[in-house]
């Protein structure tokens, strides 16, 4: 009993010890991110001084850089990717004492449009909901907001048309890009998933889900809605529903989980690209998108494709799409590796420029260090 005693007290000793370390390391970090603020805000007089109208405040390419130095610094316990998210949150905040980011999304609220918004600005970004990716790109055009999230492809499914189609048309930047691990869950107050008979989701992500509902839900009528959370909204009404969606969105709309991990690919993920009004200076590390069509004669894509290919410039995608100017026309989308700024890559877009066409360089923009 009296050793028992003794232990604790000690174990008693040893924490308020630690715990008075923690509080002064806290203090620490308080004074410092409170200096760091500051300078942000000094950041801001900067850009506006002159009464100048149309600074730009959010800089992808600076924020890329800072997050990848707190990851090659990074010698803690924490993994890297966990001391880099808590930077991105330190700098959504510095960022908004500068300027309120808006963000418009995909909505409605608890999509994973909205999570994106959240992984790329932080929480301190004002995610603005809208109800198709047309108007994610219109209201951004229109400067209703600062800048917009689409999605542009998912591992399993491919490209997202509505994205690469607005986009042909659009005289927005590509400014950054992200990637979101996309976990399915099905949420419903069915009481098991026998008690199911109709499954509501993105038509997106009723393809990510179909082996497992077909072995899973065989009798379940599958119905296609505008997003995962309003497929959510409408199982709140009715426990015959299931809806699939991320659990954040179970969360959000008070929905019981039913199953978890149903995504036909466990490493099931989808692209975002964020979409400004101003171009992206280098970070070091970026990419270019571009559309192109190319001239009706023999060789004419491969061409294109040796103007990168003999400069060692990597292509990490190409698709194509109709041009939908004229029947069984294409355009082709090419990512690539490096800035449009760079020599070699100015060199390869002349080349291509004379070989298309017609060309646009959709943006260069950072490869994302989250
Ligand atoms: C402080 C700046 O403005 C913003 C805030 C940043 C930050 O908090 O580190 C980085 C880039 C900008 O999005 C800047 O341009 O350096």
């Amino acid at each position: 009993m009296t050793k028992t005693t003794a232990q604790s007290v000690s174990e008693q000793e040893q924490l308020t010890e630690i715990r008075n370390q923690i509080d002064a390391i806290d203090q620490q970090i308080q004074q410092l991110i409170g200096e760091r603020a500051a300078c942000a805000h000094k950041v801001a007089e900067i850009k506006t001084q002159g009464g100048k109208v149309d600074a730009v405040f959010y800089r992808p390419e600076r924020e890329a850089q800072v997050l990848r130095a707190v990851k090659e610094r990074n010698d803690s316990l924490l993994p890297d990717k966990e001391m880099a998210k808590l930077f991105r949150e330190i700098m959504s905040t510095c960022l908004a004492l500068e300027q309120p980011i808006s963000v418009a999304y995909l909505g409605p609220e608890g999509s994973y449009s909205h999570s994106s918004v959240i992984k790329q600005f932080g929480t301190a970004a004002h995610p603005v909901a809208v109800s198709s990716i047309e108007e994610v790109f219109s209201v951004v055009e229109k400067g209703e907001v600062n800048y917009g999230i689409v999605p542009v492809e998912n591992s399993t499914e491919g490209e997202v048309k509505a994205t690469q189609d607005e986009l042909l048309k659009s005289s927005l930047k590509v400014s950054g890009e992200l990637e979101l691990a996309v976990d399915h869950c099905l949420l419903s107050h069915a009481t098991s998933s026998d008690k199911v008979s109709k499954v509501l989701a993105h038509q997106q992500a009723l393809g990510q889900c179909r082996e497992w509902l077909k072995n899973n839900l065989p009798w379940a009528e599958l119905e296609a809605v505008s997003s995962n959370a309003a497929a959510a909204k409408i199982a709140q009404e009715d426990p015959s529903v299931a809806a699939i969606a991320s659990e954040q969105a179970a969360d959000l709309y008070q929905l019981p989980i039913l199953e978890y991990h149903i995504s036909d690919s466990k490493a099931n993920t989808t692209r975002f690209w964020v979409l400004g009004r101003e171009d992206v200076e280098p970070s070091g590390e970026d990419k270019t998108a571009l559309v192109l069509s190319i001239k009706n004669e023999a060789g004419a894509l491969l061409k294109i494709l040796d103007a990168f290919a003999k400069r060692h410039i990597n292509m990490t995608r190409i698709i194509s799409r109709p041009s939908k100017s004229k029947n069984w026309d294409y355009v082709f989308f090419i990512d690539l590796i490096g800035h449009q700024h760079d020599e070699n890559l100015k060199e390869a877009l002349q080349e291509v420029v004379e070989q298309a066409a017609f060309v646009k360089i959709l943006g260069s923009f950072p490869i994302s260090p989250l």
